[in-house]
């Protein structure tokens, strides 16, 4: 038997004296519980400020309300009441096994409310509704105006938990108010069987106060100086003790037995303050020392340590009682009057909290100001927005949902009624975690050491940020699968992908939600035939698994073929939701994540992001105000940073950012990636949101915000936390898209670029060549496509030709996009990236760059259906290698080539800017 095992076999339960959001979140507070070591917990105002004030645990749930316009003591009530209500949660079945003896967790009223009984309680009814749980205890302080509170909060049906009590006298008025409390609810006809009550009476601070005055008399070393030192650290258990057997007197009077026929319970006493202040006493003493049937010690966490390592469980309460009264009867004789000790203590006690309580709100109201510093000028506007979503119960109508959050169209509206299910996906996504572990063990076991994804955008994106942000996680004692995505036309990208892994030992995953995406089918011709070509059909079927939509040709390609799984996911979630949904999770699994964690901290934020939750606390919603408000006022540049290990999340990011709001001429033009300059080279179409992890970018955002840019930082814990921004960003672009009047579900713009590549291949498998149309420029290294603009006869290079084609970019208006129909490879990237940098600066517009075919389902949307703020700059070169696409009588390199110029088309169509680059012998680099 444990140590505190001995002490509940006594009748003493353990609670614990603390409460911080770290031990609810980490699992630590819910091993404590499984384990037995504590069978509820108290909080108070000191408790509170130190878990807030002194840490950062609530960082990022405080960051929306500040945003959203909240003050400080409201911000508080809600982070208090979230952990208490998930303090509660956590106790909840040993409250149901113990039918309430235990599992309770108590939260304080606003002390400064301790000599108003009005207002107590009403505080009282507003938290006992607030948290809504019937574990809850209300504490009240047992001063005089909190006595007529407590009765009437018993009255009223609520858990109380009386707190600061110090004399025997007053702990006598608190059972009376408590019995009078249920005796009234008796005479209503009420029950009285589930009103549970504890008294706490503070014991270590009697003695810290009486040993003071004790210290004074030994101090004088006069003739009663020795009797003094005798009774040190005497009175507060010597209190505790004559209170319990007040506590024996009443409720074995006549007066409880009547209620307890009724089912009334014991208002338990709970020794409270009972860590060791004074080092010369033992640490452990106020447990030791009070251990009594029916009795509850709350400690904090340094005396739970000392009890569990060397506590020693006896019933003492009864030990001595006559040398108990003595000594306070001695204390008396030496003019230490206990009552004024207990006064003095009262009054103390209420001014501690008060004061504890003042601190916190201050904390709480600094870092709040320091989070409206982020938004610049949109502070006002933000307010404004969260209100005006509230008003119009923008939460309730997304997660129902009512498509008139977004558009009149009755063509959008029924498509949306089948496009929220992401919403519910951290809970519905759990079913497919034994699906994900068992795929994963059996390829662990067959050998498997790769798998490649075919798939683009929503199918392609979250796979390979986790990829690149998680690395290959051992899973089953083994590394899982070292997972690559391909999603690209361009043949050397189908080479590396081809090359990076021997196909006996790849896991091929088929990626797609309509089956019938273009590239995706590509893929599947091309991996399927050098699968079947080296293993044979029946083999060849064991190293594919579809990820689709129920229905599609994808899934009866699969079922002919009889790949080795057919994962189908939710068809009520568009691709670039689907992170959270089979598309996301099984790669995460194959990748070895833990896939619990994963959908427990997306889970997280589902939680705060329900109707129920007020709005100003959901995280996505505010975001999404913020991002829609500033899109109205000219901030459409979404610019993302983030620390190193984050830094892949931005490609998932433009997406759905881009996708979702590009559209009617609207729309948020995502930016990522690009270098961070010194604030003067931006203009006001800039919001800088900053995924902070370790801090790296904190001196450049300092700048920003100096400068007067909005920069949101959102804090992250670790990379677990990327499925939880996953899930914020999802509901924040699904808001910020109603704040700007378009469909966040549908993708118009996407077809027709399609339409026109097909078009261009149907040509081309008529003539055997592309038309190219005619060059506008042509010179050394390259040929210039596109609509002639100023300047172009003039010029004499590449250089020239780009210097003059963007003479036509406004500053702090436009957007310059670098659209690359190349193989996306670290040493192109980083070309592009230079020549990106030289033209932020040059032009002072914000810079975009995408690989072709691949932006086409993330950012050719909105190029195409967004704002006419793009300035375009498509580059093509002639591949090096190349290979044929089974089936479909072309090769690679033509489709990627059909597809840029369908691009090109579908832009220049809409009248946007846009020119091809098309390099013969030029650089990269040669275009700045
Ligand atoms: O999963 P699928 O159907 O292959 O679609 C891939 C991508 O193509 C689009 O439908 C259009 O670009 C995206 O929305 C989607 O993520
Ligand atoms: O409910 C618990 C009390 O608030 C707590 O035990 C006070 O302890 P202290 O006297 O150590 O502050």
């Amino acid at each position: 038997m444990s140590r505190i095992d001995s002490l509940h076999a006594l009748g003493q339960s353990l609670w614990y004296d603390n409460i911080q959001r770290r031990l609810l979140e980490n699992g630590e507070l819910e091993k404590m519980i499984r384990d037995g070591d504590i069978r509820g917990v108290t909080s108070n105002p000191s408790i509170f400020n130190n878990a807030i004030a002194k840490s950062s645990d609530y960082d990022a749930a405080l960051k929306p309300m500040a945003w959203a316009g909240w003050k400080a003591e409201d911000i508080f009530w809600q982070l208090a009441v979230e952990d208490i209500q998930a303090a509660a949660d956590l106790f909840r079945p040993l409250y149901d096994s113990t039918h309430g003896g235990d599992g309770y967790v108590s939260l304080e009223v606003n002390p400064y409310l301790a000599n108003d009984t009005v207002n107590t309680v009403s505080e009282a009814r507003r938290l006992w509704a607030l948290v809504d749980r019937p574990n809850l205890m209300v504490k009240i302080p047992a001063t005089r105006a909190g006595i007529p509170a407590i009765q009437q909060a018993i009255a009223a049906g609520i858990n109380v938990n009386v707190t600061l009590i110090f004399s025997l006298q007053r702990y006598v008025e608190v059972m009376d108010a408590f019995l009078r409390g249920l005796e009234e609810r008796v005479a209503h006809g009420q029950s009285i069987d589930s009103i549970a009550s504890v008294a706490s009476f503070f014991v270590s601070r009697i003695d810290t106060k009486v040993d003071g005055r004790l210290e004074k008399v030994i101090q004088a070393e006069g003739t009663a100086a020795p009797q003094a030192a005798s009774l040190r650290g005497k009175a507060a258990i010597a209190s505790a003790r004559l209170a319990y057997a007040k506590f024996q007197e009443i409720f074995g009077s006549d007066r409880f037995v009547k209620l307890k026929a009724k089912g009334g319970r014991t208002q338990r006493p709970l020794w409270a303050s009972t860590s060791t202040k004074n080092p010369d006493y033992r640490d452990v003493i106020y447990v030791e020392e009070l251990i009594a049937p029916d009795t509850v010690n709350t400690v904090p966490p340094q005396t739970l340590v000392a009890f569990k390592d060397h506590g020693e469980s006896a019933v003492t309460i009864e030990k001595d009682l006559a040398g108990m009264r003595k000594a306070l009867a001695d204390l008396e004789a030496m003019g230490i009057h206990m009552e004024q000790v207990t006064d003095e203590l009262e009054e103390e006690g209420v001014k501690s909290f008060s004061d504890a309580f003042t601190g916190l709100l201050k904390t709480i109201d600094d870092r709040r100001t320091a989070c409206l510093a982020e938004l610049g000028d949109l502070q006002e506007k933000i307010a404004r927005r969260v209100k005006n979503l509230t008003d119009i119960d923008a939460a309730r109508r997304l997660w129902q949902p009512d498509p008139t959050l977004w558009t009149e169209d009755p063509a959008e509206q029924k498509e949306i009624l089948q496009r929220v299910g992401w919403l519910r996906a951290p809970e519905k996504s759990r079913a497919l975690i034994s699906q994900a572990k068992r795929i994963l063990a059996d390829c662990q076991q067959e050998g498997y050491t790769h798998a490649l994804l075919l798939g683009m955008g929503g199918s392609s994106l979250a796979p390979e940020v986790l990829r690149l942000t998680f690395g290959v996680q051992s899973a089953n004692d083994k590394p899982g699968l070292d997972l690559a995505i391909l999603d690209s036309t361009d043949p050397a990208q189908v080479r590396t992908a081809a090359q990076r892994a021997p196909l006996a030992r790849t896991l091929f995953i088929v990626s797609s939600k309509s089956g019938s995406t273009s590239e995706t089918q590509s893929h599947l011709a091309f991996f399927w035939k050098r699968a079947v070509h080296s293993l044979g059909k029946v083999k060849a079927g064991e190293h594919f698994v579809a990820i689709t939509d129920p229905g599609s040709m994808l899934e009866k390609q699969a079922r002919e073929r009889s790949f080795r799984e057919v994962v189908l996911a939710d068809p009520n979630v568009g691709g670039r939701y689907s992170a959270l949904i089979a598309f996301g999770i099984l790669p995460a699994g194959l990748l070895g994540l833990d896939l619990d964690l994963w959908l427990a901290r997306a889970g997280r934020v589902m939680s705060v992001s329900t109707p129920a939750t007020p709005a100003g606390r959901n995280p996505g919603l505010v975001l999404g105000a913020i991002l829609g408000e500033a899109a109205l006022a000219g901030r459409d540049k979404l610019t993302i940073l983030t620390d190193p290990e984050f830094s892949a999340f931005g490609s998932w990011l433009e997406q759905l950012v881009a996708e979702s709001s590009g559209k009617q001429g609207k729309g948020i033009i995502p930016v990522d990636q690009e270098t961070l300059l010194p604030p003067r080279n931006y203009s006001k179409d800039r919001l800088f949101v900053y995924i902070r992890l370790t801090g790296s970018l904190d001196e450049q955002v300092k700048k920003l915000h100096a400068a007067g840019h909005p920069a949101l930082v959102l804090p992250v814990k670790d990379t677990y936390d990327l499925s939880a921004e996953f899930y914020r960003w999802e509901v924040a672009i699904a808001i910020a898209c109603a704040v700007l009047g378009v469909d966040a579900f549908n993708q118009p713009d996407v077809q027709d670029n399609k339409t026109r590549t097909q078009q261009k291949i149907a040509a081309f498998q008529k003539s055997g060549k592309l038309d190219e149309g005619e060059a506008i420029w042509e010179g050394e290294g390259g040929r210039v496509y596109g609509q002639e603009f100023p300047g172009l006869n003039g010029a004499k290079t590449i250089a020239d030709v780009v210097e003059a084609f963007l003479q036509q970019a406004k500053a702090g208006v436009d957007y310059v996009a670098l659209n690359a129909y190349l193989p996306r490879n670290p040493r192109t990237a980083s070309k592009l990236q230079k020549v990106r940098s030289v033209l932020l600066v040059r032009t002072g517009c914000a810079t975009t760059l995408g690989f072709g075919p691949r932006f086409l389902h993330s950012t050719g949307q909105l190029h195409k259906g967004g704002g006419d703020n793009g300035v375009f700059i498509q580059i093509t070169r002639d591949p090096t290698v190349d290979f044929e696409i089974p089936e479909q009588g072309i090769r690679f390199a033509t489709l990627e080539r059909a597809q840029a110029l369908g691009d090109l088309e579908a832009l220049r169509s809409r009248g946007r800017r846009a020119i091809r680059i098309h390099l013969t012998s030029a650089d990269i680099l040669d275009l700045i």
